[in-house]
């Protein structure tokens, strides 16, 4: 059995709901302390949810609404689960205060800047930013690869047209007239995540493992005949090539995000605490 861990969670939607589910199942790698930071508006449905789904007499439970009082609690990590702009207002400083912080929000770091500050906390704070597979596979051997560079890395996100509502691809295309695929972006992967921050932080986790942000090409397909959220890409290298397809059940709480991507994260904080990472 491993060490038992004090965890931090950023964000109380989806990710993190569905992720308490798995942590309060989770007795072989025990957590003595979980404490979410959320915006003010869900904190009493966070404190109700954590005391009656995941409190008990080995495990402390607390709500926080601000990044300081987060820090306070001594996380041993911390995971952000709450979007683009959490990453950006909460990650540096956990960082710098010498928290090892997973994001799933990856997206984010298709803002230069934001990657080039991110990376400068982590040093500063001899703290890592842990960045998971989330809704895809195969990073481990992308990131291997890519270290012999020569990378060709093209990706195409399906997803069936009510996961695209609310972003730019309604503007392009009618959503609810759908009858075939549709393909509304085509681009780089920085272009694809900045402009779809809730559906394209898969382009960017495979630019980040691969053949970085410009060079990694995108597509964007609504497809009303989609068995759910499809991530498809493929890689040509000096070293190997393979093609990954990927079918992934979308969350009964939010059709944009896959329910693997909860279990990714559940992965990296099994892997922090078991005995045995993998
Ligand atoms: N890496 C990957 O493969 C994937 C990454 N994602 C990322 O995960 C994010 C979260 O996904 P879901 O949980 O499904 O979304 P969600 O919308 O259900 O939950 C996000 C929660 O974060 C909260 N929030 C927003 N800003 C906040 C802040 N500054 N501080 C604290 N809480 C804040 C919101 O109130 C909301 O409850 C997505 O926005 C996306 O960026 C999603 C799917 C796959
Ligand atoms: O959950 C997914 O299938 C992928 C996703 O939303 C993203 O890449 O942002």
């Amino acid at each position: 059995m491993g060490e038992p861990m004090r965890l931090g969670l950023i964000g109380f939607g989806n990710i993190a709901v569905t992720l308490l589910g798995q942590l309060a199942g989770m007795h072989d790698a025990p957590l003595e302390r979980l404490t979410v930071l959320c915006l003010p508006d869900s904190a009493d449905e966070a404190s109700a949810r954590l005391a009656a789904e995941f409190a008990g007499a080995s495990r402390e439970t607390a709500v926080v609404t601000d990044v300081q009082a987060l820090l306070a609690d001594r996380p041993d990590m911390v995971v952000e689960c709450a979007g683009h702009a959490a990453v950006v207002a909460h990650v540096p400083p956990v960082l710098r205060a010498g928290t090892d912080v997973v994001i799933v929000s990856i997206g984010a770091l298709a803002d230069a800047p934001l990657e080039q500050e991110l990376r400068n906390a982590a040093a500063e704070g001899k703290a890592r930013l842990i960045l998971p597979a989330g809704a895809v596979g195969g990073i481990d051997l992308l990131a291997a690869i890519g270290q012999a560079g020569g990378l060709e890395v093209r990706y195409r996100g399906l997803k069936p047209p009510l996961a695209w509502s609310g972003t730019p691809a309604e503007a392009l295309i009618n959503l609810g007239a759908l009858r075939e695929p549709k393909t509304f972006f085509t681009g780089t992967a920085r272009e694809a995540a900045q402009a779809y921050p809730k559906n394209a932080n898969v382009a960017a986790t495979l630019a980040l493992a691969g053949a970085g942000f410009e060079a990694t090409h995108v597509e964007l397909i609504a497809d009303p005949a989609a068995p759910g959220n499809v991530h498809e890409y493929s890689v040509v290298s000096p070293l190997a090539k393979y093609t990954m397809r990927i079918e992934n059940l979308p969350s009964a709480a939010n059709a944009k995000t896959s329910v693997s991507t909860v279990y990714s994260v559940l992965r990296e904080i099994r892997n922090r605490i078991g005995p045995v990472s993998i």
